[in-house]
């Protein structure tokens, strides 16, 4: 996706938040959006998602979903139901099985799913919960795979689990906010863009990445995220 001229002024604002950002997000890979708190990590995702007005240009458009920090969900349903919530939107189906699920989902999904198919949502843990929606939307196939913090209160074991599923679909262009540093090691490309002072600072590849000194810059700056 190429990102050009982009400027985005909040409602009411006099200054723009962000003025002729051009960078680009290459497709069918993990591209990392790192920043401090307040950098603007979420509005500027907002942006190339379409849900805030911007000028500039954003090529080409591609199906998105988008997965953010807040997962709202009902706790007197069984993990069953928070499927059928997810998948039955995009299959049309008010019901489903276990077998049915083994048609839909991914392996890794699904050996996560089935001990937990006839959980109360409510007696699993928070790490639980999120990595049954997390998982459950990725299943939901889309070009543009936009995850907030998604490892921010799983364990790195359920991270692990939701790596897996998001390498099993690598054809998608994922862009991903994370603070952990751990996140990276688990792609075998990627692309993190350093987000402060309102300006994309730095966007590196793998390589640049693990050979960038501790001290420079880029590095000192993930320390502080
Ligand atoms: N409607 C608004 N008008 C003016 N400023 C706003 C508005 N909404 C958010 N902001 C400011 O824009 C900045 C960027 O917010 P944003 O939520 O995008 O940051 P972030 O990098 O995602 O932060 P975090 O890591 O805490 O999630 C913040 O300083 C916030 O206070």
């Amino acid at each position: 996706m190429d990102i050009e001229q982009l400027t985005y002024t909040f409602p009411k604002a006099l200054q723009p938040f962000f003025k002729d950002l051009s960078f680009q997000l290459p497709e069918h890979q993990v591209n990392f959006l790192i920043g401090q708190n307040g950098a603007g990590k979420t509005t500027l995702v907002d942006i190339l998602l379409g849900l805030r007005p911007f000028k500039g240009h954003i090529t080409p458009t591609l199906t998105n979903i988008y997965l953010n920090q807040q997962l709202p969900m009902l706790t007197s349903i069984r993990v069953c139901d928070v499927a059928v919530l997810v998948l039955g939107i995009e299959t049309g189906r008010r019901r489903l099985t276990l077998a049915d699920l083994a048609s839909l989902v991914d392996g890794p999904t699904l050996a996560f799913l089935t001990p937990i198919w006839e959980r109360h949502y409510r007696e699993l843990s928070g790490g639980q919960r999120k990595l049954v929606q997390l998982l459950l939307f990725l299943q939901v196939d889309r070009e543009l795979v936009v995850l907030d913090e998604p490892t921010a209160m799983i364990d790195r074991e359920h991270a692990a689990t939701l790596f897996t599923v998001m390498r099993a679909h690598p054809d998608r262009t994922y862009l991903m906010i994370t603070h952990d540093v751990r996140d990276l090691a688990a792609f075998p490309a990627y692309q993190v863009l350093w987000l402060a002072d309102h300006q994309i600072k730095a966007s590196v590849d793998r390589a640049t990445f693990e050979a960038a000194l501790p001290q420079s810059a880029f590095m000192q700056a993930f320390q502080t995220v």
